[in-house]
């Protein structure tokens, strides 16, 4: 069993760090914040982005970014995408070519609209960077609930490293070496997600939901085959298996999100309400600035833009596209 470094001591990196150690592995949390740490030393739990999860025996934690990458083999990034960039920046002097870098955020980085797995290797080059993705609620994969995702490389021999030192019998991995696919999928279905909720939120029923998730697979499909990905990617575990999660979860920071802006609370309400991170918001932004520039019909996307940054109303904006020109399926 490899060593493992989880940097980042949110919901998703302390459910993974939980799920592997108690699989066999020795985990080391790396968090920001010195009261996290002295609390999850202490309490045994992450009381803010975990509750109700005993922190296995064994389980380290620091804030020294050094002590905690110095003896991994297999370095977890699970910071949000508008802190990747800065965190990897920072790690990067104590990375070796060895380690390998895993990145589990689902997003793309504000401005240069890149892929997280980009931002990564650009800050760290000696690095292999790969990713883990799928429908995986960081509440359900801490309590050993049966879960399935991916890890995404294009050297097929380090997703096929990562898939044998994660997985257990309650947590199975594929691999994948189409990265643009998968990583489109992870950011968009966020998109996706906060449509479903805004739905849920106006009080419309299962046959919205349906549509919002076959029309949505349908516009990320689209965008991210323009992006380099691969079709087949979007029918599989990052695509389809994470929109399915996010839309019908109460799991899901992005469908709680977008209930509460169908509710007709603002944007700002909703965010102080959530308390972590919603990262379809920062995605709705990306998609909707790459699907111009792409040239790419992403009606969707659009709407959830309008209603999120342009103040639109929210059953407007549903009446709008469902009044748009008929079209072939
Ligand atoms: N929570 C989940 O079930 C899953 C989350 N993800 C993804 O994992 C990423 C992290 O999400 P969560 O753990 O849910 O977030 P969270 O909201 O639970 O926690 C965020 C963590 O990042 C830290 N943080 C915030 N700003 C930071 C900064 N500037 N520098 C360093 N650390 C910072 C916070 O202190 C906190 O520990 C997101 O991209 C999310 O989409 C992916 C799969 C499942
Ligand atoms: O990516 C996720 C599940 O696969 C988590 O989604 P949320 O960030 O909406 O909770």
């Amino acid at each position: 069993m490899k060593k493992v470094a989880v940097i980042g001591s949110g919901s998703w990196g302390t459910a993974l760090a939980v799920m592997l150690q108690k699989h066999g592995h020795d985990v080391i949390i790396w968090s920001r914040r010195q009261d996290a740490v002295n609390e999850m030393q202490k309490e045994r739990e992450n009381k803010r982005y975990l509750p109700g999860v005993t922190l296995p025996e064994g389980l380290e934690f620091t804030t020294d970014r050094e002590a905690a990458v110095k003896d991994g083999e297999i370095i977890i990034f699970s910071v949000p995408s508008k802190a990747v960039r800065q965190t990897a920046l920072d790690f990067a002097p104590y990375f070796t070519k060895e380690q390998v870098l895993v990145n589990v955020a689902k997003g793309l980085e504000e401005g240069s609209l890149m892929r997280l797995s980009k931002v990564i290797q650009e800050c760290a080059p000696q690095c292999e960077v790969c990713i883990l993705s799928g429908p995986s609620h960081a509440e359900e994969v801490a309590r050993d609930i049966p879960t399935t995702c991916l890890i995404a490389s294009e050297n097929e021999e380090i997703a096929k490293m990562v898939q044998m030192e994660f997985m257990n019998p309650r947590f199975r991995l594929y691999t994948n070496t189409d990265v643009i696919g998968v990583e489109m999928g992870a950011a968009l279905k966020n998109v996706m997600a906060l449509a479903a909720g805004i739905s849920d939120g106006l009080g419309f029923g299962d046959n919205t939901k349906a549509a919002i998730m076959t029309r949505g697979i349908a516009e990320m499909k689209r965008l991210g085959v323009e992006m380099g990905g691969k079709t087949e990617t979007f029918a599989g575990l990052s695509g389809i298996g994470d929109l399915i999660v996010t839309c019908t979860s109460m799991h899901s920071r992005n469908r709680r999100a977008g209930i509460l802006l169908g509710q007709g609370k603002s944007l700002e309400e909703t965010l102080g309400e959530i308390k972590m991170v919603v990262e379809g918001v920062n995605t709705v932004q990306a998609a909707y600035t790459l699907a111009k520039e792409h040239n790419v019909e992403m009606p969707i996307t659009n709407a959830i833009y309008d209603v999120l940054f342009q103040g639109k109303n929210a059953e407007q904006a549903v009446l709008e596209l469902m009044s748009r020109g008929g079209k072939a399926e």
